[in-house]
C-alpha cells in the first residue's frame, strides 16, 4: 500500500456537482450527496487514492471547512483511522482541528480546518528548479517541530511528503500544517510501551519518494526515526535540481520499476545526495539513519541547527514560511564601521562560499553614492542618520553601477571587540585566510593572536557550528604545535563526512574538562592533543555546535600559547 507525492491535484479546480464516486470500476456507486452533516459541499480540493476532499460550508453558521469523504467500504478505510487519531493531535501547533466525524449513509466523513496549498503545489507553481535555502530551513524547522508534537503524543505520521504538508489560510499562511493521517499509527501502547521491532519483512506503507530506506527498501517497522528520515529526504529533494534522482521518472508503474527505484534509493549515499548542499542536510540525514528503532530524536537541536543555517545564509532564521520567499540579506560593513544591510535582489538557493565571498568583495567596492534612488527614505537623510561615509572604489569597476538598489538599510552598530577583523568577508573565507597565516608561523605569540581572531570569527554570526574551514584551521594549528610539516591541500578539502563518526557520545563534560586542562598544558604537543580532542568531540556532537565551554577552551588556548616558552 503506497501513496504518491504526485497524487494531490491542483486544488480549487472544479465546481462540485453530484458525481459518481467511482465511475471507473463499473459498479454503480451512490452519488455523493450535496449536504453531509449539515455541511454543503462546494468545490473539490483534492482527491486521492482513498477518497475526495471538498471545501464545504455549514448551512447554519456559514463556517467554511474541508470535508474529507470516503466510501465506508473502501478497502483501505483511512478516514476511520484518521477519526481515531485526530483527537490525539488536537491543539498541537500545525495540527488541523477536527470539527466533526462520522458516517452518513455509505459515506465516512471528517470535517477539518480548511487549509491552503500544499508544499507540492507551492513548489511546482513556483516554476523554480530548487527552493531557496531560507524556505527549506523554515520548512525544516516547522516540520521537525510538527513531528516532535505528533511523536510526543504517541503518534507516527508514516507518510511524510510534500503533498501532506500544507500551509494555513491567512492569517496562518506562514504556518505549516500536517494533514493526511490515514497511514498514521500509535507507536506507544496503552501501557506506555514502544511498539516492538521485527526482523520480518513487512508490506510497505508510505510513499515512494521519501519513505526511509529501512521502511521502503528493507521492509522494517516504521518508528520515529523514519518520519525524520523522510523529512530529511524531502528537504534534500527541495534543494536538488530536478529533485532526488529516483523521483525523476515518475511513479513506477510496474513492480520491476519499483524494484529499480528501491535499489537506487538504497544505494544513494548521503554524501552523494547532498553534494553541494550545506553540510547540515547530510548530517541530518545521517543522524536520522543512525537513530535506534525506539530512540527519541533530538528535535530541538535540529531545529536550532536549521535556524543557524538560515541566519548564516542571510535569512531571518524565523520558522515562518514566507512565500514567495524574501531575498536574503547581505550585510556589508562600511569604512565608518556601520553596516549596510542589502537584500540580494536575485536570491540564490545556496550561495557557495566562494561566490558569496566574491559578491561581498564586490559590494564593498561599490560607490554607494551611485545609488541615487531613494531607499526607504531620502538617501541623504538615510546617510546622515546612519553616518555613512560611502566608500569610493579605487579598483577597476566591475561593471556599471549595479541595477538592483538596496531595499533596506539597517543602522546596526554591532561590532566585534576587535575592529581589525574584516567582517565584510564570509566567515568561511575569513577563517581560511587565518589558516593561511597560521601555516606561515610557529611563533607562539603570533599563533595565540591568530587563535583569538579565529575564536572571534567563529562568533561572527549566530551560527556556532564548527564549519569545515574551522576544522582545517585547528588541524593546521595541531600540526604547527606538533612541529610536523604543514598539511597539504588534500587536508584542506577533506570533508567532515570522511571523518570517522562514532556513536554520539560527545559529552558536554569533555569540553568543560578540556577548558580547564588547557590552562595547565606544559608544552605545545600537549596543547595539540587537547585540540585534537576538542575537534573530535565537537564533530561527534549533534550539529557540531561550539558551546560556551568550547569558546572558553579556545580563549584558554590563546592565553596558554602566550605563556609557553618560545
Ligand atoms: N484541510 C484541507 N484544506 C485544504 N486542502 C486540503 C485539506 N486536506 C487536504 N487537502 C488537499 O487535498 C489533497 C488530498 O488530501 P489528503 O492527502 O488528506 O487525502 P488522501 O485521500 O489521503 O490523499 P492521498 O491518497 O494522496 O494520500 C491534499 O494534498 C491537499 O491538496
Amino acid at each position: 500500500m503506497t501513496s504518491q507525492s504526485g497524487s494531490d491535484s491542483d486544488s480549487f479546480s472544479s465546481d462540485y456537482s453530484e458525481v459518481d464516486s467511482d465511475s471507473s470500476s463499473g459498479s454503480k456507486k451512490p452519488q455523493i450527496p450535496k449536504v453531509i452533516a449539515n455541511y454543503m459541499l462546494e468545490t473539490t480540493l483534492g482527491s486521492g487514492y482513498s477518497g475526495s476532499i471538498f471545501r464545504a460550508r455549514h448551512i447554519h453558521n456559514g463556517n467554511v471547512v474541508a470535508l474529507k469523504i470516503q466510501d465506508v467500504d473502501h478497502e483501505c478505510p483511512t478516514n476511520r483511522f484518521e477519526r481515531y487519531l485526530y483527537p490525539l493531535l488536537q491543539g498541537g501547533k500545525g495540527m488541523p482541528t477536527l470539527y466533526s466525524a462520522g458516517v452518513q449513509g455509505p459515506w465516512d466523513f471528517l470535517v477539518i480546518d480548511l487549509l491552503g496549498p500544499s508544499l507540492d503545489n507551492l513548489y511546482r507553481k513556483s516554476g523554480k528548479d530548487v527552493m531557496d535555502i531560507g524556505s527549506v530551513c523554515s520548512i525544516a524547522m516547522q516540520l521537525i517541530s510538527r513531528l516532535e508534537c505528533m511523536h510526543n503524543r504517541g503518534v507516527l505520521h508514516r507518510d511524510i511528503q510534500l503533498g501532506n504538508c500544507v500551509v494555513g489560510l491567512p492569517p496562518n499562511e506562514k504556518t505549516i500544517y500536517m494533514i493526511d493521517f490515514g497511514f498514521s499509527k500509535r507507536y506507544i501502547d496503552e501501557n506506555g510501551r514502544h511498539i516492538p521491532d521485527s526482523r520480518e519483512r513487512r508490506d510497505f506503507i508510505g510513499n515512494y519518494w521519501f519513505s526511509s530506506v529501512n521502511v521502503h527498501c528493507r521492509g522494517r517497522v516504521p518508528s520515529r526515526r523514519d518520519d525524520l528520515e523522510a523529512a530529511a529526504l524531502m528537504f534534500i529533494h527541495l534543494l536538488t535540481p530536478r529533485g532526488l534522482s529516483w523521483t525523476r521518472n515518475g511513479v513506477p508503474k510496474t513492480s520491476q520499476a519499483h524494484d529499480l527505484l528501491i535499489e537506487e534509493k538504497r544505494r544513494a549515499r548521503p554524501e552523494d545526495l547532498c553534494r553541494g548542499l550545506p553540510v547540515e542536510f547530510e548530517d541530518f540525514l545521517r543522524y536520522t539513519r543512525k537513530l535506534k528503532f525506539d530512540q527519541k530524536p533530538d528535535y530541538e537541536t535540529w531545529v536550532q541547527v536549521f535556524q543557524d543555517l538560515a541566519t548564516e545564509h542571510g535569512y531571518s532564521g524565523h520558522e515562518d514560511l514566507i512565500w514567495p520567499p524574501e531575498p536574503p540579506v547581505v550585510r556589508v560593513q562600511l569604512s565608518s564601521g556601520k553596516h549596510l544591510l542589502i537584500r540580494d535582489a536575485a536570491p540564490t538557493s545556496i550561495p557557495p562560499r566562494d561566490e558569496m565571498h566574491d559578491i561581498l568583495a564586490k559590494l564593498t567596492n561599490l560607490n554607494l553614492q551611485a545609488f541615487a534612488r531613494p531607499v526607504l527614505a531620502d538617501r541623504t537623510n538615510a546617510a546622515r542618520n546612519m553616518n555613512i561615509v560611502a566608500p569610493v572604489s579605487k579598483e577597476k569597476s566591475f561593471g556599471k553601477p549595479l541595477a538592483p538598489p538596496p531595499i533596506s538599510i539597517g543602522s546596526e552598530t554591532t561590532q566585534t571587540s576587535d575592529n581589525s577583523l574584516p567582517q565584510r568577508r564570509s566567515k568561511g573565507r575569513l577563517i581560511a585566510d587565518l589558516t593561511t597565516k597560521l601555516s606561515a608561523t610557529t611563533n607562539t605569540t603570533e599563533l595565540a593572536g591568530l587563535v583569538k581572531e579565529f575564536s572571534q570569527a567563529l562568533r561572527l554570526n549566530s551560527s556556532r557550528t564548527l564549519v569545515k574551514e574551522a576544522s582545517n584551521f585547528l588541524e593546521v594549528l595541531q600540526n604547527q604545535l606538533n612541529g610536523s610539516s604543514l598539511p597539504t591541500m588534500a587536508g584542506r578539502t577533506r570533508s567532515f563526512n570522511e571523518q570517522p563518526r562514532e556513536p554520539a557520545r560527545a559529552k558536554l563534560g569533555v569540553v568543560a574538562r578540556l577548558r580547564y586542562d588547557v590552562s595547565t598544558a606544559r608544552n605545545s604537543k600537549v596543547l595539540a592533543g587537547y585540540i585534537s580532542d576538542f575537534v573530535q568531540v565537537t564533530h561527534r556532537s549533534v550539529g557540531r555546535n561550539i558551546t560556551k565551554d568550547g569558546f572558553a577552551f579556545l580563549d584558554g588556548l590563546a592565553s596558554r600559547l602566550v605563556a609557553l616558552p618560545q
